[in-house]
């Protein structure tokens, strides 16, 4: 395994440099010879623009800085400082091992201090991140920090409960299976009540609904 310090990895990401999209249409062709098909087929030969372009979708995430997307915030709330719960946001990312998807859905919640945001905001943040290659545990871990500190509220929750597609269409093949990841800042780390209130406003468990 190729084991890089973090100083020698972040060398090697200032000097790389993104290939071009012809570049990127001739490695999804080769992928395509690769499986034992025909890219100049019928059916296949627009299949690398396509790839490309579903793949710019896909991974759209890196160019934005997520703390542009809680800059604006609202400070008239007469005095509101109970929780604000999002809860079963959609989410859609990528596992960074096989670039494949992961479904689920998001629940996240803070607990204002002086100030809001507007509410799909929060979803935006989720959106922004989970549109980067991901592993579950970062991807959560990333969305609560950014919260934390650019609103600087008394705490955040976020839990994310998703299926990962190299879970159950291949692998270890094991269809209805939930990875269930939470991080807790402020309130909701230190105080049991506080989260309780959370686990209680999230409601049952909703069964389904990660199927893609
Ligand atoms: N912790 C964590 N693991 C993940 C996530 N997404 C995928 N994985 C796991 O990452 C691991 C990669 O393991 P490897 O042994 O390197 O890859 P692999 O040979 O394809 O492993 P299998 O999936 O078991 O076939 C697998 O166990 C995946 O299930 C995630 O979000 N978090
Ligand atoms: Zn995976």
């Amino acid at each position: 395994m190729n084991i890089q310090t973090p100083a020698a990895a972040k060398a090697a990401d200032a000097t790389r440099t993104k290939p071009t999209r012809e570049e990127a249409e001739a490695a999804v062709r080769t992928l395509l010879m690769w499986a034992g098909d025909n890219p100049d087929r019928e059916g296949l030969i627009d299949t690398p623009s396509r790839v490309v372009r579903s793949y710019s979708e896909f991974f759209c995430g890196y160019d934005e800085d997520p703390a542009d997307m809680l800059a604006r915030s609202f400070e008239e709330t007469d005095g509101y400082d109970e929780m604000v719960v999002l809860r079963d946001i959609r989410l859609e990312s990528h596992c960074e091992h096989h670039m494949v998807p992961i479904i689920g859905r998001a629940h996240i919640a803070y607990l204002p201090e002086g100030r809001v945001v507007g509410i799909s905001k929060l979803a935006r943040v989720m959106e922004l991140f989970s549109k980067r290659l991901q592993i579950q545990e970062k991807l959560t871990a990333q969305i609560a920090n950014t919260i934390q500190d650019v609103l600087k509220p008394k705490g955040v929750a976020v839990v994310i409960e998703a299926a990962h597609q190299c879970m159950t269409t291949r692998g270890v093949h094991k269809p209805g299976v939930a990875m269930i990841t939470s991080r807790m800042l402020g309130a909701f780390r230190d105080n049991s009540d506080t989260r309780r209130e959370f686990m209680a406003l999230l409601g049952a468990p909703r069964a389904g609904g990660f199927e893609g």
